[in-house]
Order: structure tokens, then C-alpha cells, then sequence
């Protein structure tokens, strides 16, 4: 008897979209009303939505700007994965959340593009999971460093351009927009 082939699953994985996060993130409300049809077509498609919410001094679990924002919410069953630190991975059970559901590939939506995102990501590719970062469901704030300013928007494009490109042996790895993103 030929074993049941395991279908590899996909889980739509939203980072940090709280109140505290997307303030002055660029795009901000475009980026929830994007995320919200992202989990609609999540829920239709039966594909797992997994929620991150982070937690660091200013961004107390169960205050105001802790609180998801843009009216998303966890819904049923779906788990919520407290974070301290960039990496979803690091200190919580988000790697056993993703593997008691089957879970291959990962699609990434959320906050802040050039932290949490791209470590949480880049994680989950070194980790094995195949990777697709919705290209406009994710943003940041304006950024400087050694007096070299970015915006919030130049960030997100540079995000998408490097995921574009990255590769590992094995895995697959995409930017897709909101709307075609495979679910
Ligand atoms: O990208 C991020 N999400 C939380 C707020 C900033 C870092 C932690």
C-alpha cells in the first residue's frame, strides 16, 4: 500500500500588524486593508493564518498599541505567537505551530519590513520552509544610519528585491503581490 503522499501545506503568517508597529509605517492603512483580504482569501482557501504579535518596552501585551490594528483579529483556532525579539522563532513555538500543521511554505505579511519581517523570513528559509513575501503587504518607518536616510518605502522595495533573489538549496522563494499571491 502506497503511503498517502504528505501535501505540503501553505500558512499565511502575519508579523507585528499592532496598533504600535504600523504607526508612521509608510502605507500603513494600505498595508491592513491588503493584509485583511489576504486572511479573507486565507480563510476561504482553508490555508492556516498564523498571527505574530510582539511584545518590548512601549509595546506591553494587552495595551492599546500592543492590540492588532487595521480590525484584524485571530479568529477561531487560529494561533497567536508571542514574540520578544525579531526572529518569530526565537523563544516561542512557532516552528512546532508550523509543523503539527504541515506546513512547508510560508507567506509573509506585516511589520516592520526591514526587522521583523526580513529576520522572521530569513529564518524560516535557513529553517527549510519555502518562503513568498507579499510585496505589498508589508512596511516600515523611514530609517537612518551614519547620516544616510532611507524611507519607509525605499525599505519595502529593497525587502522585495532581496527576497526576489534569495536562495538555498532546496527551497523556493518569491515576492508576490496580494492579490495573485498563491494561498
Ligand atoms: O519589526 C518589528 N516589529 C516590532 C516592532 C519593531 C520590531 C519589533
Amino acid at each position: 500500500m502506497e503511503a498517502m503522499p504528505v501535501v505540503p501545506r501553505s500558512a499565511l503568517l502575519v508579523i507585528d500588524l499592532q496598533e504600535g508597529v504600523v504607526a508612521g509605517c509608510h502605507d500603513a492603512d494600505g498595508v491592513l486593508r491588503r493584509t485583511r483580504t489576504l486572511v479573507e482569501r486565507a480563510r476561504a482557501a482553508g490555508t492556516d493564518v498564523v498571527w505574530v504579535q510582539h511584545s518590548e518596552p512601549g509595546l506591553e501585551e494587552g495595551t492599546d498599541a500592543w492590540r492588532l490594528a487595521g480590525g484584524l483579529e485571530a479568529s477561531g483556532d487560529e494561533p497567536v505567537v508571542r514574540k520578544a525579539y525579531r526572529d518569530a522563532f526565537a523563544a516561542t513555538d512557532l516552528q512546532e505551530v508550523l509543523d503539527t500543521r504541515r506546513v512547508q511554505r510560508i507567506v509573509v505579511a506585516g511589520a516592520q519590513s526591514d526587522y521583523c519581517v526580513r529576520t522572521t523570513a530569513q529564518a524560516a528559509a535557513a529553517l527549510g520552509y519555502d518562503v513568498t513575501l507579499v510585496a505589498d503587504a508589508h512596511t516600515t518607518t523611514g530609517s537612518s544610519w551614519g547620516g544616510v536616510s532611507m524611507t519607509g518605502e525605499q525599505i519595502v522595495a529593497h525587502t522585495n528585491h532581496y527576497f526576489a533573489g534569495l536562495r538555498y538549496p532546496g527551497g523556493s522563494f518569491d515576492v508576490a503581490g496580494h492579490a495573485e499571491v498563491a494561498l
